[in-house]
């Protein structure tokens, strides 16, 4: 049946055939003479997801041999995308399942576009921890991500006469060949219920009765590393109803409320909340947190006591990893398992915890930062309030003694926020029993020591680092961009850049040589042609391949300032119309690309995405413009979106006010592409301009320094007269919708600018003149996309994973032997 080398699979493409034929048989079920493109995807995903679990089981078991100290990743979100492409990549099969196939009569890129997308998250945070995980395996660190298997990912965006719709994404429709369930690996998850005091072997405890029980059932997705045999494992937690019968409803034979009743075990673990912005303090989002994390813990600290028996050796065995508050309430639920479970005194407890816990926040915005009403926490988890009280105690009178009684201080740093409602503060809870504590870039860290926790970095400055994201060069160029791989690994004469991304920086010694040149603008050409046939297949507009494609494609959310780049557009679209016909042929083509999704109950980002429509609709049906200027919305943006977009993509756009965007990522995958940036001095922007130069990139805008007296007087200062002549425009109904884009416009006027896209105006046009000044010059615009590209390697999460493990988790490799 299986060509068996060694005990690994043949990779050979007949051996690859005949396993695909054989799970077309046998596991799709499907005549192996007649089978459609969809049945031989998932032949092919099993036969390579065969090859993961041999790689998988080997690594797990080399992991037990060495027992090293483990990172256990705990996220909320992964934004995992499709897995086909890189799976193959990574085991590095993908010549020999094309030819496999191609001997059958398919071809390998209409198959990989038969999978849809993983979209277990709404945006950064979440693709994050996708990118990271690549890097954790291919570096060989011995690392383990756990979160919730959502049965319905990020909705689906439908756009209907310009408007925003969401459908749900039943994305397991067709099953999922990726995952693996482990029924055996179980665990029960209680919630509500009460505390009560006994005493067990003499000593006093806490015994907490739950009144509901909910079973976790794990599913796991194995992480293939690139160029290693290493594949490691993203554990996520559905829920089931457990065992335990609801003999009340039996007996009275109302068997239907029994089976509902256990069905709503069920709804834990049903849905993404599609709202990265504020946090609702919802019940079901508790109990979502909660349930992964239970489970895991339960996973982790049996795994730990398989192999131990002192838990003082927790700490060496053991990295938990907090990506932002939404896994926090772990550091109280391991309180609880230590204390009443496995009966360690509140000291060794508390001793254990705050050398095992890591924490890092994605976000600058005070509203995002979770804060759980207390009677929610008292209904729902009532022994750990109980624990959150304790530590809270703890903390403030150990504050007391170092700050001695500054009522103030006390109160913004503690746990506990009193008021009206009282709310337990989440990011409080997480730094105070984390060891280290950071910002997602440089930038983002100074305004978490001078702002957002500047009370904490002054009580505890050393437990402060930061650690500038990263993404993966496997998905954002090998997956999505072959031919750039190719000329890349021509002119660098290997491909060992791919696992060693720094060689990138060598490409910077051909910059200017013509015939690289040559081929690179190949490269981006091939690419465009394929977004061009994108826009026209989703949008029927038709798009010029010479035309500067000038893209922004993110979550829709004010800060990120979209509404700057539409009235930047009808600027141009303004001028445009007003010109000479003498000038319209120096006018540099562009098609403006915009793509995102706005959280279901966000009225302001999806008036947003509604006038991107009007005003498209307006200038694309203009034939007075042609093709100087087209705008397109890309619906439904996701992972496999973005990586058809970014190749083809001339210019980017990061134009957040500057101290909002806690880092990006986006920008990072636009520029291991070659596509130039124009941006605000944002983020990890500020470490891109270090890296590649500003002369290489279209930087405008108030500087973060600059913002807080900006906003101050923003009230006073009149916005530029090409700002106010925009924003009239729209205002006075000329793309229409009169009224509904009135409190759009109200949002930048009247001195409510919060954003400043006002006083952005005139460095923003500036910033676009240049780039249109550039983009003319096709030699110096290839130049600085070749060293776009060359300078992008400190941005591989590779960099940024190296950077956790050693100054942060403390982990090393652990490499399966070949
Ligand atoms: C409570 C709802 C909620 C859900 C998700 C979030 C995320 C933290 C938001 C997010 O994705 N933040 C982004 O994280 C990226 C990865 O670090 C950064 O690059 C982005 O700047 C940041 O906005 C906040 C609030």
């Amino acid at each position: 049946m299986f060509e068996l080398m060694d005990g690994f699979l043949k990779n050979d493409p007949v051996s690859l055939q005949k396993d695909i034929l054989h799970h077309v048989e046998y596991t799709v079920a499907r005549s192996r003479f007649s089978f459609d493109d969809f049945e031989a995807y998932q032949a092919l995903s099993h036969s390579v997801r065969d090859r993961l679990i041999e790689r998988w089981h080997d690594t797990q078991q080399h992991f037990k041999k060495k027992d090293p100290k483990r990172l256990y990743f705990l996220s909320l979100e992964f934004l995992m995308g499709r897995s086909l492409s890189n799976s193959v990549i990574n085991l590095g099969i993908k010549d020999q399942c094309a030819e496999a196939l191609s001997q059958l009569g398919f071809e390998y890129e209409v198959l990989a576009e038969q999978e849809g997308d993983a979209a277990l998250g709404n945006g950064g945070l979440a693709r994050l921890s996708a990118c990271q995980m690549d890097s954790l395996a291919t570096l060989d660190f011995p690392a383990w991500g756990y979160g919730l298997r959502y049965q319905y990912g990020l909705f689906r965006q439908i756009i209907i006469d310009g408007f925003q719709h969401e459908q749900p994404d039943y994305w397991l429709n067709f099953g999922n060949p990726w995952e693996i369930e482990r029924v055996h690996v179980s665990y029960p998850v209680k919630f509500y219920g009460s505390v009560k005091e006994e005493v067990v072997n003499g000593k006093k405890c806490k015994v907490w009765i739950p009144g509901e029980t909910v079973e976790a059932v794990a599913y796991d997705n194995p992480i293939p590393g690139y160029g290693t045999r290493n594949t490691i494992n993203l554990r996520l937690w559905a829920a089931k109803p457990s065992e335990g019968l609801d003999i009340e409803s039996y007996n009275t034979g109302d068997y239907i409320n029994a089976i509902v009743n256990r069905q709503k075990a069920e709804i834990i673990s049903n849905v993404l909340y599609p709202d990265d912005r504020s946090y609702q303090g919802k019940e079901l989002r508790l109990k979502q947190q909660y349930f992964f994390v239970s489970a895991s813990l339960q996973d982790i600290v049996r795994r730990f006591k398989d192999m131990h028996n002192n838990f003082d050796e927790f700490p060496d065995k053991v990295a938990l990893q907090l990506n932002d508050t939404h896994p926090s309430i772990s550091v109280v639920e391991l309180m609880r398992m230590l204390l009443d479970e496995e009966h360690l005194s509140w000291k060794r407890s508390w001793n254990i915890v705050c050398k095992v816990f890591t924490f890092t926040t994605h976000t600058v915005l005070p509203e995002a930062l979770e804060k759980v009403p207390m009677d929610l926490f008292e209904t729902v988890l009532p022994r750990h309030l109980q624990i959150i009280y304790d530590i809270n105690f703890a903390f403030m009178e150990e504050l007391k003694n170092k700050i001695g009684k500054d009522y103030v201080r006390l109160s913004r740093m503690s746990i506990v926020e009193e008021g009206a409602v009282k709310n337990i503060r989440m990011a409080n809870l997480s730094i105070v029993c984390s060891h280290t504590v950071n910002g997602v870039s440089r930038a983002h860290s100074e305004l978490l020591k001078t702002r957002v926790f500047m009370d904490f970095y002054e009580l505890w400055p050393e437990k402060f680092q930061y650690k500038t994201n990263g993404v993966t060069q496997r998905r954002w160029i090998v997956v999505s961009n072959p031919s750039l791989c190719a000329l890349i690994s021509k002119w660098l004469r290997t491909e060992s850049w791919i696992h060693d991304v720094d060689l990138l920086t060598h490409l910077k010694n051909h910059a200017s040589n013509p015939e690289l040149q040559h081929e690179w603008k190949m490269v981006k050409k091939i690419n465009k042609m394929r977004l061009a046939e994108y826009i026209e297949t989703m949008s029927g507009v038709k798009v010029s391949l010479d035309a500067m494609f000038d893209v922004q494609i993110k979550r829709i959310h004010e800060y990120k300032r979209q509404f700057l780049n539409i009235l930047g557009v009808i600027h141009r679209y303004d001028c445009i119309k007003n010109m000479e016909e003498s000038d319209r042929r120096k006018v540099v083509p562009r098609v403006c690309i915009i793509g995102g999704k706005a959280p279901p109950g966000y009225e302001i980002a999806k008036k947003i995405i509604k006038l991107c429509h009007a005003v498209a609709e307006k200038i694309n049906n203009d034939t007075d413009i042609g093709d100087l200027l087209k705008l397109v919305f890309i619906p439904d943006y996701n992972v496999s979106v973005a990586e058809l977009v970014i190749p083809g993509s001339d210019l980017s756009q990061h134009i957040s006010t500057a101290g909002h965007e806690a880092s990006g990522t986006g920008s990072m995958k636009f520029l291991m592409n070659g596509c130039l940036l124009l941006a605000t001095a944002d983020g990890s922007t500020n470490e891109i301009i270090e890296e590649i130069g500003a002369e290489n990139m279209f930087i405008f805008g108030a500087k973060m320094n600059e913002v807080p007296k900006l906003r101050e007087k923003e009230s006073t200062i009149k916005a530029p007269l090409q700002f106010r002549r925009v924003v009239r425009m729209v205002r006075d109904g000329y793309f229409g919708f009169k009224d509904y884009f009135k409190s759009l416009c109200d949002t930048v006027e009247n001195g409510k600018d919060f954003y400043l896209l006002g006083s952005d105006f005139t460095s923003y046009l500036e910033a676009q003149a240049a780039a249109d000044r550039a983009y003319v010059d096709k030699e110096k615009w290839c130049k600085m996309s070749v060293l776009s590209t060359a300078g992008s390697g400190r941005f591989s999460s590779d960099r940024t994973i190296e950077d956790y493990a050693e100054k942060t988790w403390g982990i090393k490799p652990c490499k399966l032997p070949l």
